[in-house]
């Protein structure tokens, strides 16, 4: 439905140029909600802004619903853009205005009668949950308050698509939460696509169908949502998606381990336990478990096992491609001297 051909952007800054977006080709697919991932500088911001063409290609192609945009202008650019809403991290909501005006901006814009945007404005204060506060002003609203009403805002024409620019960012862990629950509601309920960009592989994990990781201005990886998380490709997103693991141990406790540790990444709730009392079987090791516990990716299970292995080399190396091969992903987290 979204479709990058060959695009790159370039910027010429104040010390040259600067390729933030390069030879980068891409399919978003429609009714989906779709993570871009990376660093600082990744280009992240940049691709996205390209959807709506705040900025345009420097080269390549970009395809809406098969329809070349990457020239478009005048009437045809605004028609677009009614289409594609966006949301910001830090809301950018008028101050002045109430909430309800704020929400009306874009359908004031773009012409439509009086009658109509406010039955559109009262639908979408009840679809965020704000029918109360149609009379306030921004400065009177929470975080959480205000994104929603950056939220209503976007939607208010017909919108197909939603691009999300850091989107909770600035908020709390439970507001956020709430947020990206409205954006899933929002994409079930409505059929709008939605872009989300992000630092926070949490909120990839919690609401994203697919993601594609940037490093660079390059596109590393993409694919779904639990494919990456459980077996990444590419060495940045593996570090990248460590951390949503929480599987830091303090360095105190590598110092007691004797044979070698290996992390063990498997997919569903499949026991492992058969697979462990096999090896012990198999191999003249002594296999302590240090830490085991399921994450869920979206809706999907994945389990994740800290074990050591002890005793001589061979063997030990034996029991690690065993259980290699009969799991999702296996990394030797220590080598125990
Ligand atoms: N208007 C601009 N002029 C010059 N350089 C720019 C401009 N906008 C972005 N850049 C540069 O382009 C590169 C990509 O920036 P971009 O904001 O797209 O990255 P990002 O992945 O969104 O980063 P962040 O997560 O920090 O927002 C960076 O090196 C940035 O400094």
């Amino acid at each position: 439905m979204i479709q990058f051909k060959d695009v790159s952007v370039t910027y010429e800054g104040d010390e040259g140029k600067v390729e933030a977006v390069q030879k980068l080709s891409l399919q978003i697919n429609k009714g989906e909600i779709f993570g871009i991932v990376g660093s600082s500088g990744a280009g992240k911001s940049t691709l996205l802004r390209t959807i709506n063409l705040l900025e345009r290609p420097s080269e390549g192609r970009i395809y809406i619903n098969n329809q070349d945009i990457t020239d478009l202008k005048g009437e045809d650019l605004r028609l677009l853009r009614q289409k594609i809403g966006m949301i910001f991290q830090h809301f950018n909501l008028i101050k002045r205005k109430t909430v309800f005006d704020n929400i009306a901006f874009p359908m004031v814009a773009a012409g439509k009668p009086r009658e109509e945007i406010h039955k559109r404005v009262n639908e979408l204060l009840h679809l965020v949950g704000l029918s109360d506060k149609s009379n306030a002003f921004p400065s009177q609203l929470s975080g959480g308050q205000k994104q929603r009403v950056g939220i209503a805002r976007a939607l208010a024409n017909e919108t197909e698509i939603l691009l999300c620019d850091e989107p909770t960012s600035a908020l709390d862990l439970e507001t956020t939460k709430s947020i990206l629950n409205l954006l899933k509601e929002i994409n079930q309920k409505l059929g709008i696509t939605i872009v989300i960009i992000t630092h926070e592989m949490d909120v990839v994990k919690n609401i994203c169908d697919r993601v594609a990781v940037m490093n660079d201005g390059y596109l590393l990886e993409v694919g779904d949502v639990y494919d990456v998380f459980v077996n990444p490709k590419d060495a940045f997103t593996k570090q990248l998606i460590e951390h949503t693991f929480h599987l830091e141990f303090p360095d105190q406790i590598f110092n007691d381990f004797k044979g070698r540790v290996l992390k063990i990444v498997y997919k569903g709730e499949a026991a492992t336990e058969p697979l462990l009392s096999e090896v012990s079987k198999r191999y003249n090791i002594k296999l302590n478990i240090v830490h085991g516990k399921i994450e869920y990716i979206g809706d999907r299970p994945v389990g994740i096992l800290v074990v050591e292995l002890e005793g001589d080399e061979g063997e030990v190396q034996s029991a690690e491609d065993y259980i290699n091969e009969r799991t999702a992903f296996t990394e030797v987290v220590l080598y125990a001297s």
